[in-house]
Formats: C-alpha cells, structure tokens, sequence
C-alpha cells in the first residue's frame, strides 16, 4: 500500500469507530478483509488510528471536521507533513483538501482527554497533570520485566542486543528495560521463549518492587488476570504463590508464563480455602486511564456512571480479600488509573470501614515518558 492508501484507509476506520465500531474490531475486522495488507501496511494504518484517537480533540481542531477526514488532515499537520502530497485524489489516496480543509485555521479546543474528566486528572496527579496528559497523547513504551530468577539485567540486554533488540534501562524499576528498537522481535527472541524478559510496563514493576515481600511468605494474587504482577512476585521472592481471578478463563495463559519463568504458581478457585495468606495483592479493574495511551478508544467511551460502577467492584474486593490477610500481614491495592476515586479516597473509604487497618504508603505515578499512571497503596492488618 501506498502512504496516501494507508491514510485512506486510517480514515474510512476512523468513521467506523466514531460511529460506535470498537477500534480494536475495526482494525482487525479491516485485516481480516484486505488480504493485500501486509505486516508493515497492517502496523502503519494502526499508528495512524492510535494516533488519531490519542489526539482526537486536537486532531479534529487542526483538521476542521470530528471526522475520520478531519482526525487524519490533523493528526498528519501536528506531526509536520505536507498533508496535500498525501491527499492528492489519485488512486487509492483520499480526495484533494477543500478550501475548508486547506485554511490552517485552528479551531477551539480541549484537551485530548474528555472534558468531565480533566478536574479528577488534575487532582489525581497534582503537579505532573501536564505532563502525563501531553504523554497520553503519545504513543506508549515498550517495557520488558528482567526476570532476575533466570538471570542479571546485563545478560538480558546482552542477549536481547545480540538478536538486534536495543534496550535501555529505567529509573522507574531496577528490573525494567524499555526497547528502543526491535520490538517486534521480542515475542520471537531467545531472551523471551526462556523466561528471561517477560513484557510488563516499568511502572507495574515500580509497584511490586514497593512490596514487602519475603521468602516463605504466602502470598495470594487476588485478580491475577494474565498473571503479570504474581510472576513480577515470584521473581523477587522464593514464596508460595496463589493466584485467583473472578474470571478464571483470564488466567488461561498464566501455566505457560509460569514454566517460562521458572517459578511455581498454584491457581485457586477458592482463595478462602487457603487463607489466612501473609500478603494478598488486588490489582482491581479500573478504568485504565493511566493506561489511555495504550486504549486510546476506551478514553472516549468511559462515561461517569463507568467511573462509578468500578469504584463500587474495587471496594467490594478490597472488603473481601481483606479478610484473607493474616494478623499483622499486607493487603496491597493497585490500579492503572490516575483518579483519585479509584485511588486515595478507595484507600481513605476503606480505612473508615475498617478500624483495625493503617495504610503504610501510597503512590500515585504519573503517565511518563517510561511507564503508565499507577497506583499502589499498602496497608497492614493490626496484629
Ligand atoms: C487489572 S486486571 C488484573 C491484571 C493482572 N493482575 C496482571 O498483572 O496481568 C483486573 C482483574 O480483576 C478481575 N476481577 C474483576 N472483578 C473481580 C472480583 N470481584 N474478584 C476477583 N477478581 C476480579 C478481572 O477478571 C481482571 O482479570
């Protein structure tokens, strides 16, 4: 495919997602129908659609229309291209601009970032309010987790350079390295298939670093989804993990991680049965919007009422996994979320319902140039 191809292509999607398409369905429903496509033509025509999405209020601004033809005119002038090389009318390309779309006028605008939602941002985030909005705009790191059971951080990069994966270390977590190139070929490499680096965003590592965790403890992963923080657990400390999921059809793949990654998981249907364990970790589901780079669709879908539904299933769980924690043990609670509902006033809630609970730490990351928007909070039942 041509770029001016790919572009039209971006925009016939664009008008299928704002009419209610989901953009994952969109792209992959498009795929499915245009075997001509390549591997390359299949990534472009989804950074554009990410792109756009991203930067929708903006885009649309800067392009004239809330269209897949205005996303596209916007999106391609804030990134500097000559936009009517690309619409050009020819085959295959979108049609000339009109004397609308050509005038460079700038309309009103927002943020990328709907509008009922900036003042709980602004007060989740505090000083770093700016600059995690202008990285949700961008497109998202990849972020490999060094399994320190299997080897040192150095071997990893090694390992990883020797297939052609160029890596960089982080501030954010010890064990995280951010691919700076070839990260197609991580899911292929050697490093991967042996259980050396696992994909996990750095500011998820952040987060299972700040546990106290200790060899011979029982620790419970309470909504375990594919596995991702029980396995960051299992490479910090030889303890007896379980891991748990309402959905346990969520934690299909979570064996195979495990025999990747060398450590043992038990899966449980019933974490009662088990308890009382010394830490249980809920990493409830949230609205993700520390995450919005990643989903930039789910940003203009949530809705209030999706903001409250959650806020109620994340105090249901930390009612119910609070009582699987022994005397004198850890609760940890963590979300992707950058709102202060589903995060210090769920902590603050919590604590009012239950007298014999203190809160050790709370920490709220911002959206960065590393790692999403994170919170994690770590509590300690009374002995
Ligand atoms: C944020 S995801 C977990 C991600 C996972 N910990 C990881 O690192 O890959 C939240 C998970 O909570 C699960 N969940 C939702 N409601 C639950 C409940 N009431 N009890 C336990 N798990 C629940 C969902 O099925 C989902 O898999």
């Amino acid at each position: 495919m041509t770029p001016a191809a790919r572009v039209q292509t971006a925009i016939e999607l664009l008008d299928d997602i704002l009419a209610g398409t989901p953009a994952e369905k969109a792209l992959t429903g498009w795929a499915r129908r245009s075997r001509f496509a390549g591997s390359k033509d299949r990534a472009a025509v989804r950074d554009h659609v990410f792109d756009a999405l991203r930067r929708r209020n903006s885009a649309a601004a800067q392009g004239g229309s809330l269209t897949g033809r205005g996303l596209m005119i916007g999106v391609l002038r804030q990134d500097g291209v000559d936009v009517p090389t690309i619409f050009t009318g020819q085959t295959y390309a979108p049609a000339v601009l009109s004397d609308g779309e050509a005038s460079d006028n700038v309309g009103e605008y927002s943020e990328d970032v709907p509008e009922w939602i900036l003042p709980f941002m602004r007060s989740g985030l505090g000083s770093s309010f700016e600059t995690s909005l202008d990285h949700l705009r961008r497109r998202a790191p990849v972020a490999l987790r060094v399994n320190l059971r299997k080897g040192s951080v150095a071997s990893a990069r090694r390992k990883l350079q020797d297939e052609r994966i160029e890596t960089r270390g982080s501030d954010l977590a010890a064990t995280a390295l951010i691919v700076e190139s070839g990260a197609r070929k991580v899911a292929q490499s050697a490093a991967y298939r042996d259980g050396l680096v696992e994909l996990q965003d750095a500011s998820s590592q952040a987060a299972v670093a700040a546990l106290p965790l200790e060899n011979d403890m029982r620790v419970l992963d309470y909504c375990a989804g594919g596995g991702g923080k029980v396995l960051a657990m299992a490479g910090r400390a030889k303890a007896r993990f379980f891991a748990h999921d309402a959905d346990p059809g969520r934690m299909r793949d979570l064996p195979a991680r495990a025999a990747r990654a060398g450590v043992t998981v038990t899966q449980t249907e019933a974490p009662a049965g088990q308890a009382p364990y010394d830490l249980v970790l809920c990493d409830v589901p949230c609205s993700g919007s520390g995450t919005w780079r990643r989903t930039p669709d789910a940003k203009w879908r949530f809705q209030p009422a999706d903001l409250d539904r959650l806020v109620g299933i994340q105090a249901g769980i930390l009612d119910t996994a609070s009582e699987f924690v022994a005397k004198g043990g850890v609760l940890a609670y963590a979300t992707c979320s950058v709102l202060p509902q589903e995060n210090r006033d769920q902590i603050a809630d919590f604590l009012s319902r239950h007298e014999d609970w203190r809160c050790e730490t709370q920490t709220q990351l911002p959206v960065s140039r590393d790692g999403d928007g994170f919170f994690f909070a770590v509590l300690t039942r009374n002995t």
